[in-house]
């Protein structure tokens, strides 16, 4: 059917048009199917489809598995983006979950359409499965059967630049978010089995599944949040960082004694930002090329954990032989080339990375890691405080409101020096809340008498002089263990004031 220029069609007779045409190309084709060859077959095939869609108002946009070589990432993105908009008119979904995941998987099955609205503009997916190829049982060179698999997008032309430049890479964004959500965060360790000669130490993983959350741990409440605000400020500040032409890390030191939270604290952080932990430990490595290619094998969006730096860097003994003799330069493992390194280049060449070193004696550090500029943060973990205390309770025994025992234990704990993973052992130890509160009393009273006891024993060897020097000590700790509190609220205030300041 032909149009003469003049005359415009109207709807009605554009559809008779187009219906004619399919019409006929079907009667072509079955007619084409016995008359023409094969090969050409294709070609007028391909040739009369693209006549009639020139026609056609809607654009589709054909994403496919992979390019050949490498995944597609919008068909991985399109895959995880289309279950949010799963609709009543879905008939058919696949649905999965891997022995460590979180949740179930959920997938389109072949055939299946969605409706996706995107500022007003329709759009319609489709997911179709090819299969080519096929293998004949008889013929063992015929080509395995495959199934090539992808998305239609199909919406009206005049909204392609709208589609391509706003709602791909939405779709993109939105997909990275939910995986986000749903991934399993990784803990890498050094496994000594992998070590070779030539080849070097290689990174093992397991899934994380460390438990701590900042709901679960018993800290300063304002340290806490100055954390939390830290950790989300850092991961929002892309263009930030870029702008002042800095590299997009940060730097934590977490100090204080054995039990306090720390290695808590760092699973904390991981899960708080979705991040997978390199656990290095320098004990075992003795090469700066070990470390350097082991660094460099760390992905972005992570968080490397030194822990134990004080007793894992006592770096300059360890390039000497037993007789003092230095050995080869190769050999040497250094604080300053270990810093000099995630400083320069291992920095440059990743985003999103955290460091964190923890240790149990901050004025063992050497001076270079505590230089202004190196951790952007210094954390105090410290002795379990009663408002630490209330928290546990709460996580360990479910009490949410006042107990006769907590004055008493309130008394106690400004008198005493127990961590908070002393009181979460003790409370674990009887589901009755009386009882399990009634062993802390004990345990606080047992600690507070060892304590004062500890300094009565000592007169008696050190002789008078020695245990006045001692008391007075005693009292400088007592002051400055109940002093902590206000010392690390003062410090948690300047860092927000800190950080307020470059927000
Ligand atoms: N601040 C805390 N809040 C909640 N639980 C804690 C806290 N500190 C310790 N615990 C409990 O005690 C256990 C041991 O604590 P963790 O390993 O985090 O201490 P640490 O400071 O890293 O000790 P170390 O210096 O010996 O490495 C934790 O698994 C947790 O159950
Ligand atoms: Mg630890």
């Amino acid at each position: 059917m032909m149009f003469s220029t003049k005359e415009m069609p109207s709807p009605s007779s554009l559809f008779s048009a187009y219906a004619s045409m399919a019409a006929s190309l079907m009667l072509f084709r079955s007619m084409a199917n016995e008359l023409v060859p094969h090969p050409v077959r294709g070609y007028l095939y391909s040739t009369l489809s693209y006549i009639f869609k020139t026609h056609s108002p809607m654009l589709t946009l054909v994403i496919e598995e992979s390019n050949g070589i490498s995944r597609n990432q919008v068909y991985d993105a399109a895959e995880i983006y289309l279950c949010t908009k799963i609709s009543p008119n879905t008939h058919r979904l696949k649905i999965s979950k891997s022995p460590k995941g979180k949740n179930l998987t959920i997938r389109l099955e072949k055939g299946e359409k969605l409706v996706d609205f995107y500022e007003g503009v329709e759009l319609k997916w489709r997911f179709i499965c090819a299969e080519s190829g096929q293998n004949n049982p008889n013929d063992p060179f015929s080509p395995p059967r495959s199934e090539k698999r992808f998305f239609e997008l199909t919406f009206h032309k005049k909204h392609k630049d709208k589609i391509m430049d706003c709602y791909v890479p939405y779709v993109l964004e939105k997909a990275k978010a939910l995986k986000d959500e749903e991934r399993v965060l990784k803990m890498y360790t050094l496994n000594n089995s992998h070590h070779h000669p030539y080849n070097g130490f290689k990174w093992d993983s397991i899934n994380l599944e460390h438990p701590s959350t900042f709901e679960t741990l018993a800290m300063d409440l304002e340290l806490k949040n100055a954390v939390i605000e830290d950790l989300d400020r850092f991961v929002k500040r892309k263009e930030f960082y870029k702008k002042v032409g800095r590299a997009w890390k940060r730097g934590y030191l977490l100090y204080g004694p054995p039990g306090t939270g720390k290695s808590s604290l760092v699973a904390a952080m991981a899960n708080h930002l979705n991040f997978d932990v390199y656990d290095l430990q320098l004990a075992n490595i003795f090469r700066d090329s070990d470390l350097r290619k082991l660094l460099l094998a760390t992905a972005n969006r992570s968080i490397l954990v030194i822990e134990d730096i004080d007793c894992s860097v006592d770096l300059p003994d360890r390039i000497r032989h037993g007789d003092g003799r230095k050995q080869v330069p190769d050999v040497q493992l250094t604080l300053s080339g270990l810093l000099n390194f995630i400083d320069g280049l291992w920095s440059s060449c990743g985003d999103e990375r955290i460091i964190i070193f923890t240790t149990n004696h901050k004025e063992r550090l050497d001076p270079a890691l505590l230089r202004p500029g190196r951790m952007d943060m210094h954390i105090h973990m410290s002795y379990c405080t009663y408002h630490g205390f209330q928290l546990l309770a709460s996580n360990y025994l479910g009490i949410s409101s006042h107990h006769h025992l907590y004055d008493e234990i309130e008394g106690l704990l400004k008198e005493t020096e127990v961590t908070p993973a002393q009181v979460a052992e003790e409370l674990m130890k009887s589901e009755d809340v009386d009882v399990a509160l009634e062993g802390l009393v004990k345990l606080l009273k047992r600690k507070k008498m060892e304590g004062d006891e500890y300094e009565g024993e000592d007169e008696k060897k050190i002789g008078p002089q020695g245990a006045k020097r001692q008391k007075t000590e005693s009292k400088q700790r007592k002051s400055v263990r109940n002093n902590w509190k206000n010392n690390t609220k003062r410090s948690s205030k300047r860092l927000s004031a800190k950080a307020n300041h470059y927000a």
